[in-house]
């Protein structure tokens, strides 16, 4: 066995239990062992649409250092925190405060969010543990995409991979903050919501958070599972066929301690067309979606709400 699989579902009558399944990418250097990895990764995106990655080789300074700063960041007063971010980085980069997007979506946080592309035509990011991370969870990113390609069958094993490497790629680096509380909503006595469950519309997205909990995926049946914080681990969560898991936070999980989650969000450059591969349409098997580019998409995000699905508006019609 490759990978310790995941916890078998549990299920009682008001709870529901699951594990995530863990990729163990240490033996990505084993050829051995590589194909069944990679195969374990597809089976995972498929069926889950998130896996845990362990053993993923980014050394603890690269993580905390960028942790410490984030904390540093966060607890400076607010208007230090407007201003810091500064002219280099535009719109709609930079502090933000309960508002998520430009379409009324609000949730219990605070969170820095820059694009992460440190090629020379870009501003610097905010400091060098950021840079350092985007450097260190891009190379994870790519060689997980690699891995995907690999598992899939597809011939050219970069296809993927390629899309975030580009000069032009759209990633972004994002650090939530979500400040203590074990306070239910008081209005709906139900979970505080810290951000409102969405998919993420990237290629993949790679989360790391401190141990405080709150992550939760929704299951094929509706039901929202919690997803056990491990700050030495990245979750992955993937997108495309593999079909993006829908996901949340929760903010009312420590009374104490203040949660902070870190996600490095891999896209494709804005004019890159998102189309299947070829290997994966046939007559039998025709694409479900039109040809649309990232720029497209992005638009179409940002004219609609958090949780609304906008891969329906690329839906080809039977008869396209
Ligand atoms: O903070 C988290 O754990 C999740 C945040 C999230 O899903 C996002 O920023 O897209
Ligand atoms: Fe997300």
């Amino acid at each position: 066995m490759v990978v310790a699989s995941p916890s078998p579902l549990k299920r009682t009558k008001k709870t529901k239990a699951v594990g995530v399944p863990t990729i163990d990418l240490s033996l990505k250097h084993d050829d051995q062992h590589r194909p069944s990895l990679s195969h374990l990764i597809v089976e995972a995106c498929e069926e889950f649409g998130i896996f845990k990655v362990v053993n993923h080789g980014i050394s603890d300074d690269v993580i905390t250092s960028l942790e410490k700063y984030g904390l540093n960041f966060f607890a400076k007063p607010t208007e230090d925190k407007h201003s810091a971010v500064g002219p280099t980085v535009p719109k709609p980069f930079g502090y933000g405060f309960r508002n998520i997007g430009s379409n009324g979506d609000v949730g219990d946080l605070e969170y820095l969010l820059l694009h992460a592309n440190i090629s020379s035509t870009h501003p610097h990011l905010l400091s060098e543990a950021a840079d350092d991370y985007v450097d260190a969870v891009s190379d994870l990113a790519c060689e997980l995409l690699v891995l995907m390609a690999e598992g899939l069958w597809v011939p050219d094993k970069t296809i993927f991979s390629r899309l975030i490497k580009d000069s032009q790629s759209d990633s972004l680096l994002r650090l939530n903050h979500y400040p203590p509380t074990k306070m239910r909503d008081p209005l709906t006595n139900s979970e505080r919501i810290g951000f409102g469950e969405h998919s993420d519309p990237q290629i993949l997205t790679i989360l790391r958070s401190n141990d405080v909990g709150g992550l939760q995926i929704c299951m094929p049946d509706g039901l929202w599972v919690p997803v056990q914080p491990d700050p030495n681990a990245f979750y992955v969560l993937t997108n495309g066929r593999f079909e993006s898991v829908k996901h949340r936070a929760i903010a009312n999980n420590s009374p104490s301690k203040a949660r902070m989650s870190i996600m490095y969000f891999g896209a494709p450059p804005l004019n890159a067309t998102i189309s299947p591969i070829q290997e994966m349409v046939s007559p039998l098997n025709p694409s479900l979606y039109k040809p649309f580019t990232w720029g497209e998409y992005k638009r179409a995000m940002h004219a609609s709400r958090l949780s609304d699905c906008r891969l329906n508006l690329f839906k080809r019609r039977i008869d396209q």
